[in-house]
C-alpha cells in the first residue's frame, strides 16, 4: 500500500477544527481504495500512525500487533480531526479504526471538566452491538489506565438509570441513535450542553442503521451536532441509505474504501472465507446438515442460520436426538439471555449456535431488489421481537470457522452479513450455503451481488466437495426416521419452554453477573429441550454407515483443525483462560499430519482453511502449496 495520509497530528484544537471544516467545504475530498493485502515493506505499525504509546501496549496486550488496512489508512485521518467514511469488510476491524483515535484524541484533549454533555456520542442500530462496542472501549480505557467515563444507553433502561448514566457527564456514550434522541426528548440530555461539548460522532454499521427505522431519529438528532463536530461513518456495504446518511451528517468527508474497486467479489467478502453450497430439496436440509456435522465435514465453532425461530427449535430437537448440542439465540429472548449466550459461544462453551437473523423484520430494506417493504419509523415496526436486536449486524463472534446457511437468507446483503461472522481480521473461515430450487433465485442474486452472471458456474461460492452422494444416503433413514418425531407441537413447546428457562436465567444473570461478570459457565444455554431422551444408538455413526470418501474428507478437516491449534479437549481450558495465542498447535499436529493433508485429494486441499493467522500451515489450494510445514515467530521448526 502506498505510504500516504501518514502525517498525524494528535491534538485538534477546536478552532483549528472549524477552519478545517470550512476548508473541507471547498475541497473535493479524495475516495482513497484500500488494497487489501499489503506489501510487507510498506506494512505499517501502529507507531507509524501516530497512536500513543498506552493505546499501543494496550493493543498489545490484546495480541493486536499490526493495524489491518482500514486501520493504516482511517487512523491518521482520524486523528487529523477529518470526517471520514469508512466502507471495508465484515471483520476488517473497524471498529478500532475509529476507537483508536478517539480515544487518543480524548486522552490527549483531557476533557474540560465543566462540560455538561458528553463529548463523544457512538450510534449502533442494535443493542448487542452497544454491549460489544461498550466492552472494547471499557477494556482498552482499563488497559490503558485512563480516567475516562463511558457509557452505554439502551432503551431498556429506565429514566433514573439513565440520568444517573449522564451524570458526570460521560466522556462516551455508546447509544443507539432512538435512545439518544429519547434522552435529548425528554431533557436528559440538554441540546445547548451537547452543541458545546460534542466534538466526535460516530455512526458505526451505517448501512444498517436507517434500515433499523432511526432515520427519523438521526434527523433529529443532527440539528444538534454542532458543524465542528468530527463525524465518522463506518459501515460494510454501500447503499443509497449510506449516501442519505453521509449527507445528512457529514461535511464533505474522506470516502475510504477497502479494497480497491473493481473487483466486485472482492469488494465485499472478506478474502480469507471459502464460500460453499449445497443444491438439495428443502426436504433433505436436514439428512445433509446431520451429515455435516455428524460426519465433522465442516470446522467447528459453527453458527447456524434459519429464518424463523421455528425452524431453529426444529433443528434443535432433531440435533438432540443425535447427541449434538446446540444453543439458539433469537429476538424473542430476553436481552440479558441473548447477552450470555453471545458471551458463552464466544467463550468456547458450546460448538453450535443456532441463530435466527432478523432478516424478516429488519430486513435490508436499503436493497433495492429485495422487495421488501422499508419500515418506516419505529413505531410501525412494533412486534412481539425485540427490534433493536441484531444478531448478523456487526456482532464479532469469536473463533466462528463456518457459517452454515440453513435457509438462505431473504436479501443478498443479508448473505453479505451472515458470512461475514467468520473469517475476521485475520482469521480464516468457511461458509456453506444450502440451497433448495425455492432459494435459487435469491442464490442468483447473491451470485450476481458477487459480480456473476447466472448463466455461468460460480466461481466465488463453489460445491461443497467433502460430502459424497452414499455419505447423505447412509444417514438419510435415521435423519427422516427422528425428522418425523420432531412434530410441530414439540418444537411449539420446546421454545415455549426455552423462553420460559431463559426469562428465569436472564433474572439470575442480571443478579449474579453484577457480581461474577466472569462466571459464563453458571448457565448452560445449550440444555436438552426434548421431552425424549435421545436413543444411544443415534449417538454415533456406525462404521457400516461410513463410506470412505467422506471418512477421508472427515479426517482432513480435523487434521486442519487440529493445525489450528484447537483440539475438543483444550476447548474449555481456552476458555478458562488460555489465550489464543498459546494454542500450539506443534503439540497437535505432527509432520506425518502434513502429509496427510498434503497426499489428499486435490478437490479437499481446495478447501483453504489452514491458516492460523500468519504463522501457519500451507495447504494453499486447489494447488498443493510449494512451501509445506509451519512456522512460528520464534519457534521455527
Ligand atoms: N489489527 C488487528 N489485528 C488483529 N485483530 C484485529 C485487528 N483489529 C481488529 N481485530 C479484531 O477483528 C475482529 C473484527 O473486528 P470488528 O468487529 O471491528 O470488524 P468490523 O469491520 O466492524 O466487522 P463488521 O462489519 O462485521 O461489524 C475483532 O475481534 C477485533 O478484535
Amino acid at each position: 500500500m502506498a505510504k500516504r495520509n501518514r502525517n498525524p497530528q494528535n491534538v485538534n484544537s477546536e478552532q483549528k477544527q472549524e477552519q478545517e471544516h470550512e476548508q473541507q467545504k471547498v475541497e473535493d475530498k479524495p475516495v482513497v481504495a484500500v488494497e487489501e493485502e499489503q506489501d510487507e515493506e510498506l506494512e505499517q505499525n501502529f507507531e507509524e500512525l501516530g497512536l500513543e504509546p498506552r493505546l499501543i501496549r494496550a493493543l498489545s496486550k490484546k495480541s493486536i500487533e499490526k493495524p489491518t488496512p482500514i486501520q493504516s489508512v482511517a487512523i491518521p485521518l482520524i486523528l487529523e480531526g477529518k470526517d471520514v467514511v469508512a466502507r471495508a469488510k465484515t471483520g476488517s476491524g473497524k471498529t478500532l479504526a475509529y476507537l483508536l483515535p478517539l480515544l487518543q484524541k480524548l486522552i490527549a484533549d483531557s476533557p474540560s471538566k465543566n462540560s455538561l454533555a458528553p463529548s463523544t456520542i457512538i450510534l449502533v442500530p442494535t443493542r448487542e452491538l452497544c454491549q460489544q462496542v461498550y466492552s472494547e472501549v471499557t477494556s482498552l480505557i482499563e488497559l490503558c489506565r485512563v480516567q475516562l467515563k463511558v457509557v452505554q444507553l439502551t432503551s431498556t433502561m429506565s429514566a433514573s438509570d439513565m440520568k444517573t448514566a449522564l451524570a458526570g457527564p460521560p466522556d462516551i456514550i455508546v447509544s443507539t441513535p432512538a435512545c439518544v434522541q429519547t434522552c435529548l426528548s425528554k431533557g436528559m440530555l440538554q441540546s445547548k450542553s451537547l452543541q458545546e461539548s460534542l466534538s466526535t460522532l460516530v455512526l458505526d454499521e451505517a448501512d444498517l442503521l436507517l434500515s433499523y427505522g432511526y432515520e427519523d431519529d438521526i434527523k433529529a438528532l443532527s440539528a444538534h451536532v454542532p458543524k465542528r463536530c468530527q463525524c465518522l461513518l463506518m459501515s460494510a456495504t454501500s447503499s443509497a441509505d449510506v449516501e442519505k446518511l453521509k449527507k445528512l451528517i457529514l461535511h464533505n468527508p474522506y470516502i475510504l474504501t477497502l479494497p480497491e474497486v473493481g473487483d466486485v467479489k472482492d469488494d465485499i467478502i472478506p478474502k480469507n472465507v471459502q464460500q460453499f453450497y449445497i443444491s438439495c430439496s428443502a426436504r433433505d436440509k436436514l439428512v445433509y446438515i446431520l451429515a455435516l456435522l455428524k460426519l465433522e465435514l465442516v470446522q467447528k465453532k459453527v453458527l447456524i442460520f434459519t429464518n424463523s425461530i421455528d425452524m431453529s427449535f426444529r433443528l434443535k430437537l432433531f440435533f438432540e436426538q443425535f447427541g449434538i448440542k446446540s444453543a439458539v439465540l433469537n429476538a424473542e429472548l430476553p436481552q440479558n439471555s441473548r447477552q450470555h449466550i453471545l458471551e458463552a459461544f464466544s467463550a468456547g462453551l458450546f460448538d453450535y449456535l443456532i441463530a435466527t437473523d432478523d432478516s424478516q423484520s429488519a430486513e435490508e430494506s436499503n436493497d433495492k431488489e429485495s422487495h421488501i417493504p422499508r419500515k418506516k419509523s419505529r413505531k410501525h415496526s412494533k412486534r412481539k421481537l425485540d427490534a433493536e436486536f441484531g444478531v448478523v449486524r456487526g456482532i464479532d463472534f469469536k473463533d466462528v470457522h463456518t457459517v452454515v446457511n440453513f435457509e438462505m437468507p431473504q436479501t443478498a446483503v443479508g448473505y453479505v452479513h451472515r458470512i461475514g461472522r467468520t473469517g475476521r481480521a485475520y482469521n480464516s473461515g468457511a461458509s456453506v450455503s444450502l440451497v433448495s430450487p425455492e432459494e435459487f433465485e435469491i442464490f442468483e442474486e447473491i451470485k450476481s451481488l458477487m459480480g456473476e452472471n447466472d448463466t455461468e458456474e460460480s466461481k466465488f461460492i463453489a460445491p461443497f466437495p467433502l460430502l459424497s452422494k452414499n455419505a447423505v444416503e447412509s444417514l438419510r433413514y435415521r435423519a427422516e426416521d427422528v425428522a418425523r418425531s420432531v412434530t410441530k407441537i414439540a418444537v411449539r413447546e420446546s421454545r415455549a419452554q426455552d423462553l420460559r428457562n431463559e426469562i428465569l436465567n436472564s433474572e439470575k444473570l442480571k443478579a449474579h453477573f453484577q457480581d461474577n461478570p466472569k462466571d459464563l459457565d453458571l448457565l448452560k444455554h445449550d440444555k436438552t429441550l426434548s421431552k425424549k431422551a435421545p436413543a444411544s444408538h443415534l449417538r454415533d455413526v456406525p462404521e457400516y454407515l461410513l463410506d470412505p470418501t467422506t471418512q477421508e474428507a472427515s479426517k482432513i478437516v480435523k487434521l486442519a483443525r487440529a493445525a489450528m491449534g484447537y483440539s475438543n479437549s483444550n476447548r474449555r481450558k481456552v476458555f478458562k483462560g488460555k489465550s489464543k495465542r498459546n494454542r500450539n498447535p506443534l503439540k497437535t499436529f505432527s509432520a506425518a499430519d502434513v502429509n496427510v493433508l498434503l497426499s489428499a485429494p486435490l478437490h479437499f486441499q481446495s478447501i483453504r482453511c489452514y491458516h492460523i493467522c500468519n504463522n501457519v500451515v500451507l495447504v494453499q489450494g486447489p494447488k498443493r502449496s510449494h512451501k509445506a510445514g509451519m512456522k512460528r515467530k520464534g519457534n521455527d521448526e
